[in-house]
């Protein structure tokens, strides 16, 4: 199945109350610090919105609770990989998205046969604090020589205005956070991401 080419993600399911009905096909739910009880019954919300909308919903860490709800996806960053068990990601039927910052990384996602790749920081972000300040779009053209047919994910700091450089860089899917929630007008945003991503 192809990707959608606009990939937002969301701390909270009242995000994708909100973002779904506007068009989104691919999302990510990242829940962080709260209890278990809470994110179960958000994932599980999320899963049911994006089968309501036809969409593909992405799990951020909690793997486990993806599999047993059912889910369709899971992001893992590196340090996420030290604990998961693939193979029991794989068992479920689960694709899988994986975070790469750097060659070794890079190798590491590769070996695990991955659905997509993420490159970030592309542009600095202020999310999170992160070890890397800018990859810059010169290196989603190394990563795409390197990765192929695997799609490639953008991600740190995009913008609508960026998206048509890291597409023509050599992303397959661009991903944003704050763009998007910290945008005085956040419905009106996801539209123009969805234009930019045609
Ligand atoms: C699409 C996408 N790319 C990268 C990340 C970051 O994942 P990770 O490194 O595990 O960091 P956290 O998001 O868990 O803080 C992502 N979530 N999604
Ligand atoms: C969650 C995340 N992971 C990144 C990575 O490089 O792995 S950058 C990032 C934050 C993306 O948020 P924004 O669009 O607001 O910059
Ligand atoms: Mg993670």
């Amino acid at each position: 199945m192809t990707l959608a080419r606009f990939y937002p993600i969301f701390d909270d399911v009242a995000w994708l109350r909100r973002a779904l009905p506007l068009g989104v096909k691919l999302v990510q739910l990242r829940i962080k610090d709260q209890p278990q009880a809470q994110v179960h019954r958000q994932i599980e919300e999320a899963r049911e919105l994006c089968q309501r909308y036809d969409a593909v919903l992405v799990v951020n860490d909690h793997w486990q609770l993806a599999i047993e709800l059912g889910c369709d996806c899971v992001h893992l960053g590196q340090e996420d990989l030290d604990t998961a068990d693939i193979a029991a990601i794989r068992a479920a039927g689960l694709r899988l998205g994986v975070s790469t910052h750097d060659a070794a990384e890079l190798a590491r996602a590769m070996a695990l046969n991955p659905d997509y790749i993420a490159l970030g920081p592309i542009y600095p972000t202020i999310l999170k604090k992160m070890k890397w300040h800018r990859q810059g779009v010169e290196k989603l053209t190394v990563w795409k020589e390197r990765i192929g047919d695997i799609p490639l994910v953008a991600i740190g700091g995009m913008s609508v205005a960026r998206a048509a450089g890291a597409f023509a860089a050599g992303a397959d899917i661009v991903s944003a956070v704050t763009d998007i929630t910290l945008h005085p007008d956040p419905e009106a945003r996801v539209k123009e991401w969805l234009g930019a991503c045609t």
